[in-house]
């Protein structure tokens, strides 16, 4: 195992084990949080059709906030898991990181499900209307 600040185990640049290390995480994210599979499910049936239909930037924009969607969440879920692995009692600091971490995650799914939602309404026009 390396850690690069204790300079242990094998030094340099490995891009095949950092795609599996970003493979990884989210094969455990999408398979454990259902908030986060279902969020991503709906995002990538608007964006195939997106696909379908060249609509490239509704594509980017749905991408985009689909992305920073799953960032806040991901990052919630590793700060809820650090805080469950130092304690599982109840305890006030716990409670005040892991809220102020769900509201960062919150006001990024707001955003995500405004845009989903717009985009979604746009779909529905493209497909009644082709
Ligand atoms: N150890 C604890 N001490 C005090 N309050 C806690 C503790 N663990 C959780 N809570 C409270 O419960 C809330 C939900 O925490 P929990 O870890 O269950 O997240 P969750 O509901 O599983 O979130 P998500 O759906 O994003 O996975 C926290 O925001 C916090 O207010």
């Amino acid at each position: 195992m390396r850690n690069k600040f204790l300079e242990t185990g094998e030094a340099g640049f490995h891009p095949v084990r950092k795609i599996k290390v970003v493979l990884s995480g989210l094969a455990f994210a999408v398979r454990y949080d259902f908030s986060v599979t279902y969020k991503l499910f709906l995002s990538v049936a608007v964006l195939g059709v997106f696909f379908l239909f060249r609509q490239w930037v509704d594509f980017l924009l749905l991408a985009a906030a689909t992305a920073m969607m799953l960032q806040a969440e991901l990052f919630n879920s590793a700060i809820e898991a650090l805080c469950d692995f130092i304690t599982t009692e109840e305890n006030h600091k716990v409670k005040v990181i892991k809220d102020i971490s769900a509201a960062a995650a919150g006001i990024c799914i707001l955003l995500w499900a405004i845009i989903l939602l717009v985009e979604g309404y746009r779909v529905l026009h493209f497909i009644i209307g082709s």
